[in-house]
């Protein structure tokens, strides 16, 4: 309904549309980016499957719909060599570099930047068999789905969001080190207006937001569990089995995800790679904009942890163009 240039079907109640008719290895014409654009803020994910496109193929699908970001405002893990703009999300990696497999808990992404990005993009190139499926949930139907005084409540609260401050346990690894020298940390309001569809999206995630500001710290505890368990009900989510060649393409200002908890103690590989598109800083109900606690907006920036590590070799590998 109301595409002529792809085909949209929705996949679940309130999240989620495949997207077909679209070969992603060609250059996309500029009416079917704008209505993959469409696509994406009415149901805030898309997939598309069996593409199979490379990592070059990936960027530029990316960057139709915005600035591409540096892979991490951390560098960790290590980008890929040649395409300092791709994040790994590769078990074997990092289970060998930090030591741990699963994916965390529900998130957005890099909410602790004062401008966290805008949409993510992530394309599947060896996932099992079995297992490791994807869920988003929409933050929008979350926000609509609360009481009249209870969004009136959540429209006057600012969350605090950081590395290290919400769901994500401390490892003791090379990544908490990162984080030590960099504590990306910012205040978000916790209802932000979404800056292309005017909605209204419930901001906060179990992955990085510490605690509300200005409330008790156990008025926020109590406010938190509320929350989050709102933005991660059943009824909000869709989840997605992956094959090899399938790309899911987020609204990251208007989505929680989750990665897979099937897999941590099963020995197998997973291999996807993530871009992201800059995002602008958050605006609340009241107009008022998100405030930086400490470090530096998420951009194609190269972020300054990542240029002063002390393994320089690896950094040219990483920003030499290919
Ligand atoms: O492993 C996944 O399915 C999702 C990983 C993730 O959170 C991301 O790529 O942003
Ligand atoms: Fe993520």
């Amino acid at each position: 309904m109301g595409y002529k240039h792809i085909e949209v079907k929705q996949v679940s109640g309130f999240i989620g549309a495949e997207i077909s008719s679209v070969d992603l290895s060609r250059p996309l014409s500029e009416d079917q980016v704008q209505e993959i654009r469409k696509a994406l803020l009415k149901w805030k994910v898309v997939f598309f499957r069996n593409q199979n496109i490379d990592h070059a193929a990936q960027v530029e699908f990316t960057s139709r719909f915005g600035e591409v970001t540096f892979a991490h405002p951390l560098g960790e893990p290590e980008p890929v060599p040649g395409f300092p703009q791709l994040k790994p999300v590769d078990r074997k990696l990092y289970e060998r570099q930090y030591g741990f497999r699963t994916g965390g808990p529900w998130h957005t992404d890099v909410t602790a930047a004062i401008n966290p990005p805008a949409a993510s993009v992530l394309r599947a190139v060896n996932v099992p068999s079995f297992g490791g499926d994807t869920q988003w949930s929409n933050l929008v139907a979350a926000y609509e789905g609360l009481s009249a005084p209870l969004r009136a409540l959540a429209d006057t609260l600012k969350a605090e969001h950081r590395f290290n401050g919400g769901g994500y346990q401390p490892r003791n690894n090379k990544f908490d080190e990162r984080i030590a020298v960099n504590p990306l940390a910012s205040i978000h309001p916790v209802v932000r207006v979404h800056p292309e569809t005017g909605e209204r999206a419930l901001f906060v995630n179990p992955g990085f937001v510490s605690r509300i500001v200005d409330v008790s710290p156990q008025e926020s505890k109590l406010l938190l569990e509320l929350f989050f368990n709102q933005v991660t009900k059943p009824a909000y989510t869709t989840r997605f089995r992956w094959n090899n060649g399938d790309i899911a393409f987020w609204d990251n200002r208007a989505t929680v995800h989750l990665a897979p908890q099937d897999l941590d103690r099963l020995d197998v590989e997973r291999l996807l790679y993530r871009t992201t598109i800059t995002g602008d800083v958050p605006v609340g109900v009241d107009g008022s904009r998100s405030e930086v606690v400490h470090g530096e907006a998420f951009s194609a920036e190269v972020p300054s942890v990542f240029k002063q590590k002390a393994d320089s070799k690896e950094v040219q590998a990483v920003l030499s163009s290919n």
